[in-house]
Order: structure tokens, then C-alpha cells, then sequence
């Protein structure tokens, strides 16, 4: 008998249950957003824009503190109870709080509601992550996953919709969010046989959520980067709140549809700009957006200007992401939403309108956008504007004449024993049989005065070198490799390989001895006068595994602790991941055939006439040349 694997993952019943649930569930949590704080604004405006603006940061503040003081001890909690109990139990708690509200009637009511109906939530949210796994097979949890997130955001433009006709039903605006949790939770009773409690608490705390994100450098610079663009969406939709329900209506979806659109995109936008720049120049652009929101005052140029807002937080997350293990952003960025929220509505209501608020916003995440731009740059030294003009041209931007050459550059990166060398041995051999003038090289070490400077670099004896020392002997070496051996090579047409490069400097020098990053990105472009490889081949092997295939004594850069050739894999997989159009990346831990097999099918894409893969199979019993 065969099994029939289901063609999508919706194609299992269950599963398909319950995503309908989450669908509901998620519609529910921003209708209900939206009903409350323009709730709390109308049953606030007798008193004063003052009042209102502050009555509204309360439900924001109200829908903030659940997650983060109880949110570290809801997943734990909710895997030992019953998961559809738990869902369903919290889909009707938040059914009667949402109808609550309309009949108390009472502003005060209104942030106790929100604040319950967010503890609710906590439960609900790690019941359904613990129940994805029981329904869907381990290969398809990714998809599953994906269309989670699809749901949580794309019903948003959808409650925001829903919301602006609720908005004629007075304080019945809510109805919309109850009957969405209805819907969930009669999508939940019919989820049976489920394994009762048990497995992991998979949706990480904030704080979780935050460590998880990744620590280094670049890293660091996405995470800011992608924070300052939800806090600009949140201070907007904390001031809308204020002009009143169908203004506010629209212009939360506009900000959504924006989002949506951006998402799409993102990877279709100026391809010819790296993607590190595309996602600096977006975050500061939301910002920017921000600002010239506040000073227009006709409401569809504000609308226009949201969608435009959400558009470049849309393709900033979507190439963020690519950097950083997105689910786990997740409940960082509601925080950061709720917090700007709920921070420049009562701003605004003591400056006595949004602009200021808006400006003082929108000029901060420019700030903060300028300097995630500046840590993620992975073409400093070259003109931004010069760039971004070509890219818009559909060009790619080459400084100078020093990348117009006939050559084609190609560097191996990676940390101690990853393979490097074998590689670009391999890849050398394939391609002089190719019939290429190949010239194959490394670094340090390849020139005269190069050799004199590795031996003092890599001599264990010579203790004590001060890190900017080290890093101006490894550019000086640079600075004659290229123009000795690299540029003149390129310059003739020929395919250059080298084993190690600026990379090596930007993870050992950078992340290892912890120099400023940007300095050590300076001092190299001056060193090499910017030339760039068209492609970088990081072999990504962990430390334990590469530092135990060396033989012989270690060297002065092999002999340093664990940690630190731990924060050089770091810095390598971040600057591959911050342009990915200009890196390979493989798995070091592969076998050798393997591993070259994916570097030519690679390198074969940039070959000035392409090679034929049937060439692989004549060519691939090739054995490498030995010392
Ligand atoms: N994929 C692989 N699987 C197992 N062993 C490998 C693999 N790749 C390389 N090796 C072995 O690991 C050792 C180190 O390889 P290689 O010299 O190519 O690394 P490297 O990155 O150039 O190292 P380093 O930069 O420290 O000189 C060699 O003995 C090589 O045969
Ligand atoms: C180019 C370059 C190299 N290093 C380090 C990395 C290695 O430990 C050695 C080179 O040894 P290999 O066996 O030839 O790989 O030098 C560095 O710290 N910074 C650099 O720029």
C-alpha cells in the first residue's frame, strides 16, 4: 500500500483545523487592538486631546505587560496543561472580556479588559506552537511555521478593514474581535485526539527571543535596524488613534498593506545594491517617512506616505531576516510596537498634537537607521550615492576602474582546517582544465615582503603583537598582494583565486581581537583601493571540527581559546549573510566532493563562458595537487 504525502501542508486535516483557528484567533487579536484604543479615545474625549492621548497609552500599556511579566513563565506552564483545553478556555475567557466592554462601559474597564484578554493570549499562543508539531510531520514544521506567520500579519489589513465599517456600530466596534475568538474557538473543539500536554515550550520569551536573535556585530546592527522600523509603525499607529476611528482604520491597514507589499518585494527591489545597503537605506527611509507624515496635513497624502512607510519596513524585514533567525524576532518586535504605542500617544498629548512626537520619532529611527546602516555596510569606502543611482539605472556601481577588469576574483574564507585550501586547489584544477589562465594565491604570504610579514605574524614566539599592529601588517600584506600579484592577473583576464582575503581581517581583526570594525573595513579598502571578489566561498566549519584537523604546532592565531575562532565563524556567517548575491556559503563539514561540487556549480554562474556541467563528470576524478 502507498501513502499519499499530502501536497501542501494544509492538505492535513488537522493542521488545516487548526490554522484556521490561528487565522481567527490572530484576526480577533487586531480587531480588538484597534477596538480598545479607539474605544478608550472616544470614551476619554469629553476630557481633552490630553486625556484621550493618555487614556490610549494606557491600553497599549495594558496589552505590553502581560508579555513581559508573565510572559517568561506562560510557555513553560502552558505545555503541562491541556493544549485544546488551554486554547479553548482562553478563546471564550476573551470572548466574554471582549463583549464586557460595551456593556461596562467604563474606560477603566477597558485597560483591565486588555490586559486580560493579553494574558489570555499568553496561554493560547504556546498551546497552538506546542500543537503544530503533534499535527504536522517534522519535514513539512518549516512550511507550517511559514504560514503561521502568514496568518499573524496578513489578517491585520483584513481587521483593519473589518474594523473602519465596525466603527459605525459605536462601542459595539468590539463585536468584531469576539466573534473572531468565537470562530477560533469553535475551530479548536473540533481539534480531537490531540496529545494531551507534554513536549516543548517552542515560543520563545521576549528576552529568549532576544538572545536568540543572534550577538554579533552585524547582527546587532539588523536587529536595531528592524526594531526602528516597528517602533516608527507603532508611534504612528499610536497617534492615528487619535484622529478619530475610520482615520485610524485606514490608516493601519495603508501601514499593513505596506508591509505586505514590501514582503513581497524585498528581494525584487534594486537588485544591483547589496542587500546590507538595501536594508540601511530602508530603515532610515521609514524614518523619513515618519518625519514628512507629521508635517503633511491633507489625510490621503498621509495615507499614501503610510503605505510608502510600510513598504520600506516590509523589504527591511524581509532582507533583515535573511541575517538574522526571524520567528524569534517575533515577540521582540509586538513589544517594540506596543512600547512606541504607547509611548508618543500621551507624548502627543502633552505637546498638544502628533507633529512633534512624530518628528522627535521619526528623527531617532533615521539615527538609528544611519548606524545599523554603518555596521552592516559591506561596501564601505564606496560612495552610497553613487551606488544607489546605479542601482536605480538597474547598474552596478564600480568604484574607479580597479573592478572593470577582464579577471574574474574569487576568494575562499573560512576559519582554521575548514578546507580552504583544499578547495581552492580543486577549483583551480577544474578550471585550468577548463582551459582558464588560473593564478592561485593566498594571504598571507604571496609576495616577497608578504612571506617576511607571515612569518612574524604566525610565529607563536612573537607574543604580545598589539591587535592595530596586526591588523596594519595583514593590510600591508594585502596592499602588496594586490597590487603585485591580484590586479595585474585580473588585469590580463585572468581567473584569480585566493585563499583568504579582507574578510579574514574584518572576522579575526574585527571580531576576534575586537577592533572597530569599521576601521579595520577602512584601512583595507584603502589597502586593496576597494577591489572587491566577485564572489567569496565561505567553507563554514565549526572551530571544535576545523582546529582538530590540523597537524604540526599551532600557530599564534590557531593557538588562541575557543571562543575567539567562535566569534570569527560568527563574523563570517554575518557578512555572508548581509550579501548573500556576492557569497556561497557550504557546509564544511561535507565531504571534499561534495563541497566542490556545490563551489563549481556556483563559480560556473560567473565564468566568463559558461562552462557545461557534463565537463564535471570528465574532470571530476581529478586528484589535487600535492605539495
Ligand atoms: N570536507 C572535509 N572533510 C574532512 N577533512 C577535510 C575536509 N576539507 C579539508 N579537510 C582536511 O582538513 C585539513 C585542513 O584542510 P585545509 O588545509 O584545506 O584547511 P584550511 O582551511 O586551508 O586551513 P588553514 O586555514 O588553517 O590552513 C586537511 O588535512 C584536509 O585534508
Ligand atoms: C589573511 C588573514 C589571516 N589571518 C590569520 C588566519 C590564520 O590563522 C592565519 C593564516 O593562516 P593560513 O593557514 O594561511 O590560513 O592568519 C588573520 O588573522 N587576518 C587576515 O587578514
Amino acid at each position: 500500500m502507498t501513502i499519499r504525502r499530502p501536497a501542501h501542508v494544509l492538505d492535513i486535516p488537522p493542521f488545516r483545523r487548526l490554522w484556521m483557528a490561528m487565522s481567527a484567533s490572530s484576526l480577533g487579536d487586531w480587531l480588538t487592538l484597534l477596538a480598545l484604543s479607539a474605544l478608550a479615545a472616544q470614551l476619554t474625549a469629553a476630557h481633552g486631546y490630553q486625556a484621550q492621548a493618555a487614556a490610549v497609552g494606557g491600553v497599549f500599556v495594558a496589552k505590553l505587560l502581560p508579555a513581559l511579566v508573565l510572559g517568561p513563565l506562560a510557555g513553560p506552564l502552558t505545555v503541562r496543561l491541556d493544549r485544546r483545553l488551554t486554547m479553548l478556555v482562553a478563546d471564550l475567557v476573551r470572548v466574554a472580556l471582549v463583549a464586557s466592554v460595551p456593556l461596562v462601559g467604563l474606560y477603566q474597564w477597558v485597560v483591565a479588559a486588555a490586559f486580560l484578554i493579553e494574558c489570555a493570549t499568553l496561554f493560547w499562543v504556546p498551546a497552538r506552537d506546542a500543537t503544530v508539531p503533534a499535527l504536522v510531520p517534522k519535514e513539512r514544521l518549516e512550511e507550517a511555521t511559514r504560514l503561521g506567520v502568514l496568518v499573524t500579519y496578513g489578517t491585520a489589513p483584513v481587521a483593519a478593514l473589518l474594523f473602519t465599517v465596525l466603527t459605525t456600530a459605536g462601542p459595539w466596534m468590539v463585536a468584531g474581535g469576539a466573534l473572531a475568538y468565537l470562530v477560533s474557538a469553535v475551530w479548536v473543539f473540533t481539534l480531537r485526539g490531540l496529545p494531551r500536554r507534554g513536549g516543548a515550550a517552542s515560543t520563545p520569551s521576549v528576552l529568549e527571543g532576544w538572545r536568540a536573535s543572534g550577538g554579533d556585530r552585524v547582527a546587532g546592527g539588523v536587529r536595531a535596524g528592524l526594531l526602528a522600523t516597528v517602533a516608527a509603525g507603532g508611534a504612528l499607529i499610536g497617534v492615528s488613534v487619535l484622529s478619530g476611528p475610520v482615520a485610524y482604520g485606514v490608516v493601519f491597514g495603508a501601514l499593513f498593506v505596506g508591509v505586505a507589499v514590501g514582503l513581497f518585494f524585498g528581494p525584487r527591489v534594486l537588485t544591483q545594491l547589496s542587500r546590507s545597503r538595501l536594508f540601511g537605506v530602508s530603515v532610515i527611509a521609514v524614518g523619513a517617512a515618519l518625519v514628512v507624515i507629521a508635517l503633511v496635513r491633507d489625510q490621503s497624502v498621509v495615507v499614501m506616505l503610510t503605505v510608502v512607510l510600510g513598504l520600506c519596513a516590509g523589504v527591511a524585514w524581509r532582507v533583515g531576516l535573511e541575517v538574522l533567525d526571524g520567528p524569534h524576532m517575533e515577540p521582540v518586535a509586538r513589544v517594540t510596537l506596543l512600547l512606541a504605542a504607547a509611548v508618543v500617544a500621551p507624548a502627543a498629548g502633552l505637546a498638544g498634537g502628533a507633529l512633534l512626537a512624530l518628528i522627535a520619532m521619526g528623527g531617532l529611527m533615521m539615527v538609528v537607521g544611519a548606524l545599523a546602516l554603518r555596521r552592516v555596510d559591506d561596501r564601505k569606502g564606496v560612495s552610497l550615492s553613487e551606488d544607489m543611482l546605479a542601482a536605480l539605472r538597474g547598474e552596478r556601481y564600480t568604484p574607479g576602474d580597479v573592478e572593470k577588469v577582464p579577471g574574474v576574483f574569487i576568494a575562499f574564507e573560512g576559519g582554521e582546517g575548514s578546507g580552504k585550501t583544499t578547495q581552492s586547489r580543486l577549483l583551480a584544477i577544474w578550471l585550468r582544465d577548463q582551459g582558464f589562465d588560473v593564478v592561485q594565491t593566498r594571504e598571507p604570504g604571496s609576495t616577497k615582503v608578504g612571506m617576511r610579514l607571515r612569518a612574524i605574524l604566525l610565529d607563536a614566539a612573537e607574543k604580545g603583537l598589539s591587535p592595530r599592529a596586526e591588523a596594519l601588517m595583514y593590510a600591508a600584506d594585502r596592499a602588496e598582494h594586490v597590487e603585485k600579484v591580484i590586479r595585474p592577473a585580473l588585469e590580463r583576464g585572468a581567473l584569480v583565486i585566493t585563499d583568504r582575503y579582507v574578510d579574514s581581517s574584518l572576522a579575526y581583526q574585527g571580531a576576534g581581537r575586537a577592533l572597530d570594525p569599521a576601521d579595520v573595513a577602512e584601512v583595507n579598502a584603502w589597502a586593496t583601493s576597494e577591489l572587491v571578489p566577485h564572489l567569496t566561498v565561505l567553507i563554514d566549519t565549526p572551530p571544535s571540527v576545523g582546529l582538530t584537523r590540523l597537524g604540526g604546532a599551532a600557530d599564534r592565531i590557531e593557538s588562541e581559546p575557543l571562543e575567539f575562532h567562535e566569534r570569527v565563524r560568527n563574523e563570517f556567517r554575518s557578512l555572508a549573510g548581509a550579501a548573500p548575491e556576492r557569497y556561497l556559503v557550504v557546509d564544511g563539514t561535507l565531504p571534499l566532493d561534495e563541497i566542490s561540487r556545490t563551489v563549481q556549480d556556483r563559480v560556473r554562474e560567473i565564468l566568463p563562458d559558461p562552462v557545461p556541467s557534463e565537463s564535471e563528470d570528465i574532470t571530476g576524478t581529478m586528484p589535487a595537487i600535492r605539495d
